[in-house]
């Protein structure tokens, strides 16, 4: 599993045809893509899936890891990797029953966090916003460099990616605070050149 160049994006974050901006940023270095079509301008229904079936297929064509977003019901006609949730969505429990083999990602911004989530079956935690963002209008106060630190502490086998205004001043930062990668949306799906971008990541 290579968390190192995690690019998360649905059709909201693009000013350009999703599939083109993928596969720009995968020939430019991207190791995994998560497809998160949700908030102001997402698709939804047949639309959002008839996305997904592309950009996965671009995905199994480069070998580049597919999870999807919060939506369950996408997991299997995507045939996903895996899927990402967070502290609000499907319980991790119940993911892990329904998808025995597929990659779990959780997102943690705390200590009460971890504290009442079953670790044992989450295959990565995404840690964050460790920076302010504008991408995500719901995001919680950002955490700082710290929670890596703290998170590689108590679970140093366990990935961790950090997410939340990382972009390619900032990164390395994230990686020498222990993290095992970056989580990055509109660093990438925002850049005017996405070769550039990825490859300063
Ligand atoms: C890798 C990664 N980390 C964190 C998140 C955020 O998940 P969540 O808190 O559930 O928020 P939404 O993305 O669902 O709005 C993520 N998606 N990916
Ligand atoms: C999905 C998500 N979860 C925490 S912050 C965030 C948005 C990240 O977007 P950006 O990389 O543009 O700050
Ligand atoms: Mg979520």
């Amino acid at each position: 599993m290579n968390l190192r160049k995690y690019l998360i994006m649905g059709s909201q974050n693009c000013d350009r045809d999703p599939v083109i901006i993928l596969e720009e940023a995968i020939n430019s270095g991207i190791t995994a893509f998560q497809f998160r079509e949700k908030g102001p301008g997402s698709l939804n229904g047949r639309d959002k899936l008839e996305l997904g079936r592309k950009l996965r297929s671009i995905c199994k064509r480069e070998n580049i890891l597919f999870l999807v977003n919060d939506d369950v019901s996408l997991v299997d006609p995507l045939e996903a990797d895996g899927i990402h949730v967070g502290q609000d969505d499907i319980s991790v429990v119940e993911l892990r029953r329904r998808f025995p083999d597929k990659l779990i990602g959780l997102s943690v911004s705390n200590d009460a966090e971890v504290a009442n989530s079953p670790i044992d079956r989450v295959d990565y935690f995404g840690a964050g916003p460790i920076f302010p963002t504008s991408t995500k209008h719901d995001a919680k106060s950002p955490v700082g460099l710290e929670w890596i630190e703290k998170l590689k502490k108590l679970y140093p086998n366990l990935p961790v990616v950090g997410i939340g205004g990382i972009n390619t001043r900032n990164a390395s930062s994230v990686m020498k605070s222990g993290a095992d990668g970056v989580a990055v949306i509109s660093a990438v799906t925002r850049a005017s050149n996405i070769k550039e971008a990825v490859e300063r990541l």
